[in-house]
């Protein structure tokens, strides 16, 4: 059809029809002519076969649905002042995508990395940067052709005066036979509208609208009258409407769907993040003259800055003078006595930008007073410089002679808010304190369920602290590694326990009674038959691997709950060895059995253990790895897993030994290995 002369389209249109008033060939290439007849219904507007100049269908009418979303869409019902506001929402959205691509190149560190692979740390954070990459161009070609649209609609584009040629005609006007050559030579591509003339007269003509231009041809002659070439801006109008609607291509009017729907999802994940950003405000009761205990933040999006609020409204309760603050405020705090540093780590190791000075900020400030400091890291496994910049304020503070650590420094993965409890109260213990952070994030209540007492098992040595519960759940969701939760009472923190499950809705746990303690004892006081109150929490960085090649587990004290668990379910037999350090032989009885059987039933390879206060010698896990360390590292290149669970302190020397263990062997750094899941640790 597009390559029909026009003459050819004319001559059966003035065949079939009385009067032609005009013909149009739309985007879809349909052609819609106006014309008069003796038959009414062949009278008015409709779609023609160009070929015989046919009828071939009404111009169907546009559905009222439609047409209420149009006029919704273009001026909110509110005529004029609504199209100015569309206008200006369009402009404002053509700035959002702009600096929406700014920050997503930024966060991505350059614009290479643009598409580079992103980790799934935050749901609305995760898909709002995902559905960004995809649909910004669209974006922003949407909102920019709306402007313009705005723009030409209320006339504020310059106008060029139209270019107009007018041409002295010379040819021959023979009313009988009148041949246009024009309308030979074009075909139907190549016009968009030809109006007709409206009468016989000579000063009536054809006036041809093409793609950029419009032409006015004489009725006889078929001379050229005169050119007006479209101007620019006219050209930009079709082409931004075109854009706008995806008028004329199914594909772009698809992309231009989704590209819309993505703006319904990014106006919520963006107030999501901004609400979580908002919340998150820092206020205090105490200047940074009179407080004694600093926090200081570096957080981007708000995760860390939360849990950093929550211990500053902690020790509030306690009475503490606490002052919390960005590591970028940092500045001499006179009463300051302990520093806590809670910051998370960007980039590829970079500090968050509320805490990028602070390093320059140490060199310049002094404090003459004494300083205990204890430093959290906030980051992912996903990323290969894991809570990096943590580690680097941790090698800072130990150039000052009076800053000395309280605890060696902690790690959290992915915001884990059960992990950060553990280190508070680890934290607070240093303290004497009775430090109480809420249960969850957010105050929501976990769900208690009864877990029944099966069975108990203590240890009958001088130390007679430890003991084993087999208690009973009423249900059966959980895994080796998961944690139980209990609130002995209303007013006291909740106490974490690492759990083995032995069976079906069974669970065993491994308990240290601390003379004072109010959990320990309040379990170590129940007897058999009778239940308490508790709930699971999912610990899916702490599973048993499904795909390693070799597991090495290394223990002490209750530590090992977890691993008699696991090698339970370590049914394909994937080599394993488990190392573990107890005080003394009798610590090891109420363990014993479930280790033989995982021996006898190779379920597990090999055990070694070592006592810290049997036979007047001192033995350590640490001991006990120290002529392994080639083994681990090898085990660990190999693709194999260790896992860690126990005393933070054996946690930490275990992984200095590994990582020099790493270095000497000159192949991974340890970090290597913690990114690739293949060191996990579950210590308090
Ligand atoms: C773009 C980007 C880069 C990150 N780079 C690292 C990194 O190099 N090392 C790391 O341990 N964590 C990294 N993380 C994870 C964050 O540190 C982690 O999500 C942290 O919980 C964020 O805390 P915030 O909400 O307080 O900013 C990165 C996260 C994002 C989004």
């Amino acid at each position: 059809m597009e390559d029909l002369p026009l003459s050819q389209l004319i001559d059966s249109l003035k065949n079939n029809y009385e009067e032609v008033i005009d013909i149009e060939i739309n985007k879809n290439h349909f052609v819609k002519a106006s014309v008069f007849s003796m038959e009414d219904e062949l009278s008015g507007e409709f779609y023609i076969n160009p070929f015989n100049g046919d009828k071939i269908g009404d111009i169907p009418k546009k559905k009222p649905l439609f047409e209420w979303t149009t006029n919704f869409h273009r001026s909110l019902f509110l005529k004029t002042p609504g199209r100015i506001f569309i206008g200006i929402a369009s402009f404002f959205l053509f700035l959002i995508s702009i600096t929406g691509t700014i920050l997503l190149i930024k966060r991505q560190k350059g614009f290479k990395k643009l598409f580079a692979k992103i980790v799934k740390d935050d749901f609305y954070q995760y898909y709002h940067v995902i559905f960004g990459r995809l649909s910004l161009i669209p974006i922003i070609i949407i909102s920019l052709t709306g402007v313009y649209l705005s723009l030409y609609r209320f006339e504020l584009i310059p106008e060029k005066t139209l270019e107009s040629r007018i041409f002295e005609s010379t040819q021959e006007i023979d009313l009988e036979n009148t041949k246009i050559d024009l309308f030979n030579q074009l075909t139907l591509q190549e016009i968009s509208k030809l109006e007709f003339p409206f009468s016989s007269d000579e000063e009536d003509y054809y006036i041809l609208d093409l793609h950029s231009k419009s032409v006015k041809v004489h009725q006889y002659s078929g001379a050229i009258i005169e050119e007006i070439e479209y101007p620019f801006s006219e050209t930009l109008q079709k082409l931004s409407f075109n854009l706008h609607t995806g008028n004329g291509s199914i594909l772009w009017s698809i992309i231009l769907g989704i590209a819309s729907l993505n703006i319904l999802f990014f106006l919520y994940s963006g107030a999501v993040i901004s609400f979580k950003r908002l919340r998150t405000s820092i206020k205090n009761k105490y200047s940074p003259e009179e407080a004694s205990v600093i926090i200081l933040i570096g957080s981007e999006n708000g995760g860390t800055k939360r849990k950093g609020i929550l211990l500053q409204q902690a020790l509030l309760k306690l009475k503490k003078k606490v002052y919390l603050d960005e590591l970028n405020n940092y500045r001499e705090y006179r009463s300051m006595k302990s520093l806590i540093i809670l910051t998370s780590t960007y980039g590829e190791g970079d500090p968050p930008s509320n805490a990028d000075r602070f390093l320059e900020l140490l060199k310049e400030i002094n404090h003459s007073q004494h300083i205990d400091y204890s430093i959290v890291g906030f980051g992912s496994h996903a990323y290969d410089n894991f809570c990096q910049f943590a580690k680097d304020i941790d090698k800072a503070l130990t150039k000052y002679q009076n800053y000395s650590p309280t605890l060696p420094i902690s790690f959290i993965h992915n915001q884990d808010y059960a992990e950060f409890n553990i280190w508070a109260t680890n934290w607070a213990k240093t303290k004497d304190l009775n430090l109480q952070l809420p249960e969850s994030l957010g105050g929501k209540k976990e769900k208690l369920s009864p877990f029944k007492i099966l069975e108990k098992n203590s240890v009958q040595d001088e130390y007679n602290d430890t003991f084993t519960l087999h208690v009973e759940a009423k249900f059966n969701n959980f895994q080796s590694g998961d944690l139980l939760g209990l609130q002995p009472s209303q007013d006291s923190a909740i106490r974490w326990y690492s759990i083995a499950k032995t069976a079906p809705r069974k669970i065993l746990l491994s308990i240290k009674r601390h003379e004072l303690g109010l959990c320990s004892n309040y379990l170590n006081d129940l007897s058999i038959g009778e239940q308490f109150e508790g709930f699971i929490k999912k610990n899916k960085d702490f599973h048993f691997p499904s795909t390693a090649s070799e597991v090495i587990l290394l223990s002490n004290g209750t530590g090992i709950a977890p691993f008699i668990g696991m090698l339970q379910h370590n049914t394909k037999k994937v080599k394993t060895t488990l190392f573990w350090g107890g005080r003394t032989e009798d610590s090891f009885s109420i363990y014993q059995a479930w280790v033989q059987d995982a021996m006898d039933t190779d379920k597990l390879s090999r055990f070694e253990l070592a006592y810290s206060r049997e036979n007047g010698e001192l033995k350590y896990v640490q001991d006990l790895i120290k002529p392994e360390l080639e083994y681990l590292v090898e085990t660990l290149n190999n693709g194999g897993v260790i896992m860690i669970c126990g005393a933070i302190n054996m946690q930490n020397d275990v992984l200095k030994l590994i990582a020099d263990a790493c270095k000497n062997a000159n192949k991974h750094n340890i970090e290597y290995y913690q990114a690739n899941h293949q060191i996990l640790t579950d210590c308090y």
